[in-house]
């Protein structure tokens, strides 16, 4: 990941006069959807980039050892070699950007990733993940336990319930702590934008996340009604872009949640491209956090080198 945000005070004035146009922010989202045209070379080659900003996600319920196993193989090689071979990308060290588990989960992914003498990096959510209605001190603990277990990213989810009642101070001064408790993991921090009503206060809440010093903002948890939208991200980006200009610092930006078709997978890029330019098409500052995009991402590139589309026992790990 690129140098961090060491965040800033906490700033009323970044946030108090702050009224998003939305419908702007509708039509923008509407244009970026439309453009996507993209020549097959080319677009395996777009397709490749996405799958190292994929953040490899499993999220449930019934999450064990062997399917976090799976998932970190999978991550490590997240396309079938002989079809690498076929375009000359099996030797680019082509992996996902992360594997995201449950703090519960960290331990298992990084004994695998060890074992493979891989130094993927192990994204863990935390802070209760996903509605954060638990105490701040478990919700503290949460955070230490999995660095200790050796994540080094940790997705946090913002306290809804402060953000939705303008309590923005207050959110800032949580999310202070938890950055603490980061050390030196990196902090991504959940703003579950499907839940905090407005544009307004997508932009205020990613404002306020990035003057806590988070690494990168992000959309969703994943288990919200609504998740990460093309209109939500233009109001995060502009955060972003507005934040970079005031204090020098990138930060980084995670669409996550609802994610599935290689096609998304390229609105997204381009959308990053064009709203917040090319120093964020990099796993450093872009994540795309999904947990079953990547199989059509595989099933679209097989499409691309072979000119045919894959049976299922063709691409057995998807
Ligand atoms: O952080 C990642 C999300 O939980 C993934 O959501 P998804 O399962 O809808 O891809």
């Amino acid at each position: 990941m690129s140098c961090r945000n060491p965040g800033t005070q906490f700033y009323q004035e970044h946030i108090s006069k702050v009224r998003v146009n939305a419908e702007a922010v509708l039509e923008r989202a509407k244009q970026i959807q439309g453009q996507m045209n993209l020549k097959k070379h080319w677009q395996t080659a777009w397709l490749l980039k996405a799958i190292t900003c994929i953040d490899l996600t499993t999220l449930a319920g019934d999450d064990t050892t062997s399917n976090v196993r799976r998932l970190c193989l999978k991550a490590i090689q997240p396309v079938r070699y002989d079809l690498l071979k076929k375009i000359d990308m099996h030797d680019k060290g082509i992996t996902t950007a992360a594997v995201c588990v449950y703090p519960s989960r960290v331990a298992d992914a990084v004994v695998l990733l060890k074992s493979a003498t891989n130094s993927l990096p192990v994204a863990s959510v935390a802070t209760g993940f996903p509605a954060g209605q638990t105490p701040m001190e478990a919700r503290l603990q949460e955070v230490r336990m999995a660095v200790a277990d050796g994540a080094t990213e940790i997705d946090v989810v913002i306290n809804r319930t402060l953000a939705l009642t303008g309590k923005w101070e207050a959110m800032y001064d949580e999310l202070r702590q938890f950055r603490e408790a980061c050390g030196e993991a990196h902090m991504k921090t959940i703003l579950a934008v499907g839940e905090l009503g407005t544009f307004t206060n997508v932009y205020k809440a990613s404002m306020v996340a990035m003057m806590a010093g988070s690494d990168f903002i992000k959309t969703s948890t994943g288990k919200e009604a609504v998740n990460a939208t093309y209109a939500v991200a233009i109001v995060m980006a502009r955060a972003i872009r507005n934040y970079y200009m005031c204090t020098g610092h990138k930060v980084g930006f995670k669409p996550a949640g609802g994610i599935r078709t290689a096609q998304e997978s390229l609105i997204w890029l381009s959308l990053i491209k064009e709203e917040l330019g090319n120093d964020w098409l990099s796993p450093h500052l872009f994540r795309l956090g999904a947990s079953s995009l990547l199989s059509d991402i595989e099933r679209q590139v097989y499409h691309n080198v072979t000119g045919q589309y894959a049976a299922y026992n063709e691409l057995p790990m998807a």
